[in-house]
């Protein structure tokens, strides 16, 4: 009985506002059918992203004031080192403004012009970052990733083979460094098993090459590892990280997911000083001092507090079932998701919900617009439009996977508002066959989903 309800008690309430569905309809035509362009007031049940938008604990907010916000040497970076420690195994971190920061420092000190960088799926703004420090981002996800409708316990794998036979074309000197993103994000929140992450430091030690994590959503990788991974049914979570990362040589970190704040990102790298000097001499201009990399003291100290929190399998069982909760119950009106659902977000697969619509028209992204004309929700599309246009042909890319992205912050919104959801998602399927696509009205050069403005076509 215990298990059925959230294992927190609600002390401060954020009133919502409902606009009317006239409202919604003029809101949605001014900001060019995309979400992004919303303003959040104007919003009922925001599942743009779970980045950032989690409700931090009291024990959270009661390190915000005990920020030291002296310059260099903060109490609360020396807590926040001690946390990252014991948790990870790592010897050196420093903070970061959140992922991107990580990113932006240390690919560069990684990657030369031209080689590779080899993931499972890189997160758009990571792919960004890789290309930014000339390097080129390769996705080598199991192919079961795209078998949408049936159940495969880690979509989120490296497809093996291909990753040896990767490396032995291109040659180990032209791969930059192994990514392993834990959860898998962009193939749906799926989550990547130990064996794989043992087969793939396998492949480093082999080729000689460095393997880092993308750690943003590293616990609920750990508590699928649990959940469907013989060996590790009796493990704590703590167990399960420390080994999962164990096998890395450092990791970049957006806090703002895992971490359960707000603002905030990490580098750490497990004992290869060199390059943690490297890694030093690149923050301290583009983050900021080695002991705050562009974060306040009480910022380090909701951090801090945060990575201890989210360790908790109470925690981490009421924030993964309810994501599976909305999961079922779209499943349950026949329509089309990546099943299993994911630690943080349930995919609508756009091309089976809106078969008539050409993938050029955006099916995923106009389920979107639909959702929020209907009930006030804000989804993202992670598919066609986020895809964008290969840089030499200037041709659409056309992924295999068009995802509409219901993004389920944590700690932030009940059960109650799942059934919302699910039911606005139910009268939006109901009336698929009237709904028409989207095309540009003005289309942005790079990352064009985020201020592309578009009209029904
Ligand atoms: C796996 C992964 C992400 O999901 C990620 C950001 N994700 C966002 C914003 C999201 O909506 O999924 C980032 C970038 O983190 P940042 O948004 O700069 O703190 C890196 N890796």
């Amino acid at each position: 009985l215990t298990k059925m309800a959230e294992p927190y008690k609600i002390k401060m309430v954020e009133p919502l506002k409902i606009r009317t569905k006239e409202e919604r309809i003029r809101l949605i035509k001014e900001a060019g059918y995309n979400p992004f362009l919303l303003n959040a007031e104007d919003v009922y049940i925001d599942l743009l992203t779970d980045s950032g938008t989690s409700a931090m604990s009291d024990n959270q907010w009661a390190g915000m004031m005990l920020g030291d916000e002296s310059y260099a040497g903060s109490k609360n970076y020396i807590h926040l080192v001690e946390v990252v420690k014991d948790i990870f195994g790592y010897n050196y971190v420093v903070p970061t403004h959140q992922g991107r920061g990580a990113e932006k420092v240390l690919f560069p000190v990684l990657v030369k012009k031209g080689q590779y960088v080899v993931g499972n799926m890189h997160f758009d703004t990571t792919k960004a970052h890789i290309e930014l420090s000339e390097g080129i981002a390769v996705n080598l996800v199991t192919r079961e990733a795209e078998d949408v409708g049936n159940y495969h316990p880690f979509k989120g794998n490296f497809d093996i083979e291909a990753l040896k036979s990767f490396i032995e074309e291109k040659g180990p000197e032209n791969i930059a460094f192994i990514l392993a993103t834990v959860t898998c994000n962009s193939a749906g929140g799926q989550p990547v098993s130990m064996e794989n992450i043992k087969e793939v430091r396998k492949m480093a030690d082999k080729y000689g090459l460095y393997l880092f994590f993308d750690a943003a959503r590293f616990a609920e990788n750990a508590y699928f590892v649990k959940q469907r991974e013989k060996g590790y049914e009796n493990k704590s979570i703590k167990e399960i990280v420390r080994e999962m990362f164990s096998y890395g040589d450092g990791f970049t970190m957006s806090a703002k997911k895992d971490a359960l704040v707000n603002i905030g990102g990490l580098i750490a790298i497990k004992d290869d000083v060199e390059l943690f000097t490297k890694v030093k001499t690149m923050l301290i201009p583009m983050e900021g001092f080695v002991t705050y990399g562009g974060l306040a003291g009480r910022d380090m100290e909701a951090m801090a507090r945060g990575l201890e929190e989210v360790l908790s399998e109470d925690y981490l069982s009421w924030r993964i079932n309810q994501v599976k909760y909305l999961g079922d119950k779209l499943r349950e009106a026949g329509i089309p998701i990546q099943y299993p659902t994911g630690g943080h977000a349930v995919f609508i697969d756009g091309k089976k919900f809106l078969p008539h619509v050409p993938q050029e028209q955006f099916p995923s992204h106009t389920i979107c617009v639909e959702l929020y004309i209907e009930a006030g929700i804000r989804a993202v599309e992670v598919g066609t439009l986020l895809a964008g246009r290969d840089p030499v042909t200037k041709k659409e890319i056309l992924p295999a996977l068009d995802f509409v992205r219901l993004t389920i912050p944590r700690r932030v919104y009940t059960n109650s508002h799942m059934d919302v959801v699910a039911e606005a998602v139910k009268r939006v399927y109901a009336r698929r066959d009237s709904i028409k696509g989207l095309r540009f009205t003005y289309e942005p050069p790079i990352l064009r989903h985020f201020t592309a403005r578009l009209e029904p076509v």
